[in-house]
């Protein structure tokens, strides 16, 4: 049996001594049974890099079938008390987490920065909603219920809301302390348990979590995180206690996640990829419109599945948007995450950011045209030269055929396109198998109405871009996903409805 060690993954004091290019890790990143475990198999530790600096953050070691088994059991030991708790006392805890995260902010979200290189301002706002998120599912515990149904005779019948057992989260790493929260919440509001398993590119965030909700006094085991990937995703699915499995990712994994959960007729949901469009009339309030392609292209340096990222722009205000979205994105601060005036950090790894560079370079041969950005950029502090920053990319002369304007980049790069009427700027819109999100700004409230009636997308905002809450229910259309996570329909899909039908009479029998 593996150890288990009670002290905290990282002491406040070592978080808040910690500066870019300081960190560095050495506690063991799994947790199950109540406490932090090391793993078995240090020869194949893998390095976790500080995308500022691009030095070597920690080791990784990945789970194997063992301590799979070992997690997914320590949850499972975990369900049976924390499902026969009444909600009101499962809300008592989650909200003591939910003030030990805020309690926490400062640390959580330094340490998110470090990990995954996005601004502080951006990691704060995180912790803020991931605080908020355990609080809405804590007031939601307490409502969980059934219905009496009257039957003829002297039957009635009720319906019970109950938990799944051990849910299995897995997660991406764009935002990897309020996934695992997203996740968690609503699993845990429900009754459940869950086995969480970061991506292995920003797993720190996430043991900082399972600490808070020990510290928050759940029962040892009802929050656990695994690490690894692919493999140690794959046995996680594969486990016949595991009940429930959410995932967050791209769509090739999201399909494999499906195919697994199918073989064990398991409930899942699918949070994936997308490639939104931003359809932007001549009407619109041009300073609005702007800030919101900025802010539905930019944040976490584009790493956003939900960003809107092919922006349509109506043709007679085509020149005037492009001048205003150049020179805004131009004065966008590059640099170390971890200061207040930076607004974009670093990419996460080395080959993604040269992937986002090559659908650039790719743009570029197809005749697209780079307005501004698109180039690696080196920052003048020595301790960031081998950090992965880019400078945000606005490209014109788009068409749809091209690889920029279909495939998700995932990178701070926007694609601007010209469109003339309603009717053709839908049909475009829609022209994609994803259907995560879409924007329109206009001042035409008719309009607007109409046109996301026509919009195939989860979620879609009238003059505005990434407006988020926890309340808002968000998933996708089409290929980007299944299911919802946020908001109060979330609920069902961390439980499960029984109906119970009760006789009062005699049983009237054809036999
Ligand atoms: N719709 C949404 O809510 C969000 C979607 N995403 C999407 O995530 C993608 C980027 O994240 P990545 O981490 O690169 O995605 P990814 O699909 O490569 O990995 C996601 C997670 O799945 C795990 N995994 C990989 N192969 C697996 C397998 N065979 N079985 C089980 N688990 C496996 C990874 O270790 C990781 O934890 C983008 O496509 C983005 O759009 C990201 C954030 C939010």
């Amino acid at each position: 049996m593996a150890q288990v060690l009670r002290t905290p993954l990282l002491s406040p004091t070592v978080i808040r001594r910690a500066s870019t290019g300081t960190l560095e890790v050495k506690e063991p990143l799994n947790f199950w049974g109540g406490g932090r475990v090391k793993s078995q198999n240090t020869k194949n530790a893998e390095p976790v890099y500080e995308p500022a600096t691009g030095r070597v953050l920690c080791e990784l070691v990945p789970c194997g079938p063992e301590e799979v088994d070992q997690a997914v059991k320590s949850a499972h030991s975990a369900y049976l008390k924390w499902s026969k708790m009444a909600g009101m006392e499962r809300a008592r805890v989650m909200l003591e987490a939910a003030r030990i995260i805020r309690e926490c902010r400062e640390e959580i979200a330094k340490v998110e920065v470090i990990n995954n290189g996005k601004s502080i301002t951006e990691a704060r706002a995180g912790v803020d909603g991931a605080s908020q998120c355990i609080v809405y599912y804590a007031g939601l515990a307490a409502t969980l219920s059934g219905q009496h149904i009257q039957l003829s005779g002297n039957a009635f019948a009720y319906t019970r809301r109950e938990p799944l057992g051990v849910c299995l989260g897995i997660g991406a790493w764009n935002f990897p302390f309020n996934i695992a929260v997203m996740k968690s919440a609503p699993a845990l509001a429900c009754g459940n348990a869950m086995v969480y398993k970061p991506s292995p590119m920003a797993p720190l965030t996430a043991v900082m979590l399972a600490e808070i909700y020990a510290q928050a006094g759940v029962p040892e085991g009802l929050f656990n995180v695994v690490q690894g990937g692919a493999e140690t995703g794959s046995l996680l699915c594969h486990h016949p206690l595991v009940a429930k499995i959410s995932f967050t990712g791209s769509v090739p994994t999201g399909k494999k996640v499906m195919e697994m959960s199918a073989k064990g007729v398991k409930p899942v949901t699918l949070e994936l990829g997308g490639k939104s469009p931003l359809i932007i009339f001549k009407d619109s309030d041009l300073n609005n419109a702007v800030k919101g392609a900025l802010m539905g292209n930019f944040l976490t340096q584009g790493e956003v599945c939900c960003n809107g990222t092919r922006v349509f722009v109506q043709r007679e205000i085509m020149p005037q948007f492009l001048e205003e979205i150049i020179k805004r994105t131009k004065a966008i601060s590059i640099g170390d995450p971890l200061l207040e005036g930076t607004r974009m950090g670093a990419l996460i790894s080395r080959p993604h950011l040269e992937r986002v560079l090559g659908f650039i370079s790719q743009a570029k041969k197809q005749g697209a045209r780079v307005l501004c950005g698109g180039e690696p950029y080196v920052p003048n502090d020595p301790k960031l030269k081998g950090g992965y920053f880019m400078s945000p990319c606005v490209l014109d002369n788009c068409i749809d055929e091209m690889t920029c304007v279909k495939e998700e980049i995932f990178g701070p790069v926007m694609s601007v396109l010209p469109f003339d009427t309603e009717e053709e700027v839908i049909e475009r819109a829609n022209n994609t198998t994803f259907g995560l999100a879409a924007g329109v700004f206009t001042r035409d409230v008719t309009r607007a109405h109409r046109l996301v009636e026509n919009l195939q997308a989860g979620t879609c905002f009238i003059n505005n871009y990434n407006k988020t809450s926890v309340a808002l229910p968000f998933g996708g259309y089409k290929m980007s996903g299944l299911g919802r996570e946020n908001g109060q329909v979330t609920i069902e899909y961390y439980s499960q409805l029984k109906t119970v039908v009760v006789e009062k009479g005699d049983v009237e029998s054809l036999f």
